[in-house]
Order: C-alpha cells, then sequence, then structure tokens
C-alpha cells in the first residue's frame, strides 16, 4: 500500500499542511523540533488512531486549538481508501471513504504501518507492559477483532479488581460474585492469550530467518511468549479454559489479601534470546539494537503475509544509528515494495546511493517544502 496525500489541521506543531507523494522513499529533512516526527506520527495515528509515543490523545492536538482534524489517501491493492480522523477533547471521529465508522475497531487497520524508532529499543530492553503494549498495537492492526477482546478484557478485569477492594474492605471472604467475574475473565483471556500466541509464533519464524540474514548467520534468534500458561495447554481451548480456572482459586486469598487480578494475560510478556541467552540481561548494546530491527522487519512480513500487501514503513531518525551493513540491509530489503517515510536531520547518514528516485521534503518550523 502507498500513502498518496496526507492533510493534517491543527496537529501538534502545523496549523495546516498538504503532502503528496507519489515515491516509494520519502525523506522528512529539517533541523531538531521542526515537527519531522510529529509528520510520520500522523501517519501511524491514521493506522492506529493513537500515538506511538503518548497515551494522551490530547498532546496530539495543537495548543490552544479545540480538535485536530487528519485526512489521508493510501493507494491499496483493491483501489483508493480515504481516510479522515477527528480528535477532540470529547473523543474520536473516524470515516473511510466519508463513510463514519461506528467502532474505531473497524477503522484500524484499514492502513497498515510499521514504525521503527530510537525508543524501540525498550520494547527489548524496557518493562513488560511496553512489550505488552508492542503486542497489542501491532496484532489489532491486522486482527481488529482482538482490540474489541481486549478491550472487553480489560474492562472486566477493572471490575473484577474493584469487587476484589471492596472485598477486602468490607472483609467478606465468602466473595459471592467472584465466580462470575471469574468466568467473564477467563472468556476474554483465553482469546487473548490464543491470539498473541498465534502471532508471536509467526513473528518467530520471520525474526529468525530475518536476524540469521543480518548477523550473517552468527545468532538464533527466539522469540518466546512468557504467560502464564504452557504452550500445549494454550493450544486446547478447553484446556486452557479449564487451567486457568484452577489458577484463579489457586490464588483466590492472595487476590483477596492483595486486591489485585494474578492471573490472566495482562501479566504476559515476551522473552527474546539470542543463542539461547536472554538479550535483556546479556545482550550487548548492539544485539539490542539489532534484535528490536529484527522484530521490526518480521513485523513488515508478517503484515504482508496476513493481509496481503507490504505496510508502510516508518522509519524515525534511525538510520544514523546503524551502522551501513545495516543500513543496507533495511533499504534494499524493503525498495520498491514498501513505501518508506524516513526523517532524519542530515542527509549525509544515508547512503547517497540509496536515494536515487528518493522525494525529499524539508520541514522547517511546522512548515513544508517539497
Ligand atoms: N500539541 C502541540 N502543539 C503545538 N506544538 C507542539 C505540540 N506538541 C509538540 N509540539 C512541538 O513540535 C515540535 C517537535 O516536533 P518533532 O517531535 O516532530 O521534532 P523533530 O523535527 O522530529 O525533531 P528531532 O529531530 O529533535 O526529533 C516541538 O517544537 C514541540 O514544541
Amino acid at each position: 500500500m502507498q500513502l498518496k496525500k496526507l492533510s493534517l489541521r491543527n496537529y501538534r506543531n502545523y496549523d495546516e499542511v498538504h503532502v503528496e507523494t507519489d515515491h516509494m522513499v520519502n525523506i522528512i529533512i529539517g533541523p531538531n523540533a521542526q515537527g519531522k516526527t510529529n509528520l510520520l506520527e500522523a501517519i501511524f495515528v491514521l493506522a492506529l488512531t493513537k500515538s506511538h509515543r503518548t497515551h494522551q490523545d490530547k498532546e496530539l492536538i495543537q495548543w490552544d486549538a479545540r480538535h485536530t482534524m487528519l485526512h489521508g489517501e493510501v493507494e491499496k491493492k483493491y483501489g483508493l481508501c480515504k481516510l479522515d480522523l477527528t480528535i477532540s477533547q470529547q473523543g474520536k471521529k473516524a470515516k473511510i471513504n466519508g463513510l463514519e465508522q461506528k467502532k474505531l475497531s473497524q477503522f484500524i487497520g484499514s492502513i497498515n504501518v510499521v514504525m521503527f524508532a530510537p525508543e524501540d529499543l525498550e520494547i527489548v530492553k524496557g518493562t513488560p507492559s511496553i512489550r505488552r503494549r508492542f503486542l497489542d498495537m501491532e496484532i489489532g492492526q491486522v486482527y481488529p477483532t482482538y482490540l474489541y477482546d481486549l478491550s472487553q478484557y480489560q474492562k472486566i478485569l477493572l471490575q473484577r479488581n474493584n469487587y476484589l477492594k471492596q472485598l477486602f474492605t468490607t472483609r467478606d471472604t465468602k466473595a459471592a460474585l467472584l465466580d462470575v467475574w471469574n468466568a467473564q475473565l477467563v472468556q476474554y483471556g483465553i482469546k487473548i492469550i490464543k491470539k498473541r500466541q498465534s502471532f508471536i509464533q509467526k513473528l518467530q519464524r520471520w525474526a529468525e530467518k530475518i536476524h540469521s540474514g543480518i548477523t550473517a548467520g552468527q545468532e538464533e534468534i527466539k522469540i518466546a511468549y512468557a504467560c502464564s500458561f504452557d504452550q500445549q495447554i494454550v493450544e486446547d481451548e478447553t484446556v486452557l479454559f479449564d487451567q486457568f480456572m484452577i489458577k484463579l482459586s489457586q490464588v483466590k486469598e492472595q487476590e483477596l489479601r492483595r486486591g489485585v487480578t494474578l492471573v490472566g494475560p495482562h501479566r504476559d510478556d515476551l522473552l527474546f534470546t539470542i543463542n539461547g541467552k536472554d538479550v535483556q540481561t546479556f545482550g550487548s548494546q548492539g544485539q539490542q539494537r539489532t534484535t528490536a530491527l529484527s522484530l521490526k522487519l518480521a513485523e513488515i512480513e508478517l503484515i504482508r503475509e496476513e493481509v496481503g500487501e507490504y505496510p508502510i514503513l516508518l522509519l524515525d531518525d534511525v538510520l544514523s544509528e546503524l551502522d551501513q551493513y545495516r543500513q543496507t540491509q533495511l533499504i534494499e530489503t524493503f525498495q520498491n515494495k514498501v513505501q518508506t517515510f524516513i526523517t532524519t536531520t542530515g542527509i549525509e547518514s544515508i547512503d547517497r546511493s540509496k536515494l536515487d528516485n528518493a522525494s525529499v521534503i524539508h520541514v522547517r518550523n511546522g512548515s513544508l517544502n517539497n
């Protein structure tokens, strides 16, 4: 798929901006703090209705404005898709080809993007919640029903935790309603777990291949799903249901004491190993970076496999951090196949030979010149 037009109004430091491109490689260039990342972020938001760098939607609205409007036109295999997203303090409104979508989950995934930014190193180095957010956003853009199941699960989890806290304060040890909450938690929890497991298995297959290529066969990467249940259990839905219920009954006393739910996909994690060693603990800075890169490249292939066409690749200031070999790997793998938007402060950090036929967009203080 290829983004042909992007228009923004009152988005971050852009009053109003229009971008048109027919190019596969688009370089967004300018000094620091001028709006380069804001432009990539806007494309990401059109795809996922959320930013990759903040949970606070209101940060996307220009200071003093009441709402922001994003418009994108994307050429897909089956034709042109026009997307409109309005974000205000009251919420979001989304349209596909002029038709308002009742649920955002119907809009998400209309275009697919893969963002690779310096903060992606945190997927490898950071906390489990960062890895869960990564998983949820990526699964969500390929399988929109996942987002519905996830929001149901999160609602039930919140209510169950509130109930546990209430039981604690009232010293009610009978906990008569807990079984009702358990059944609902497990119903949605197993959908999340199963989807995550199959997504990670596919991601693992691609990452292994790609990582081996980048490291000339020296390193074998594994991405494992760290979940409360063994892989064989997850594969059988009936067994998973029973085991989930059993685990909840085993931790009941503890949960009543602590007032929180101790079992479920809200505690999952991803584990990266290289040649059998945990990358988070033992990996060098370079290995951690390459792991993040392999992960992102794997995602591109996985989206192509699932959706039937390549996503748009957004590279935020990462080329300068990669050595020449990895830059070449990244650009050559997808040249002419994947539309790419690259931000940089200086064109000299990019291998010139890779820039033939690229469009260059200059950004200065929220204005473009291309
Ligand atoms: N809601 C907002 N309203 C207006 N301006 C904003 C808003 N949010 C951020 N900005 C401004 O956007 C600018 C930062 O833009 P951006 O993050 O795109 O920088 P950049 O060009 O990618 O820089 P760098 O190379 O340093 O990453 C800052 O000047 C910041 O003050």
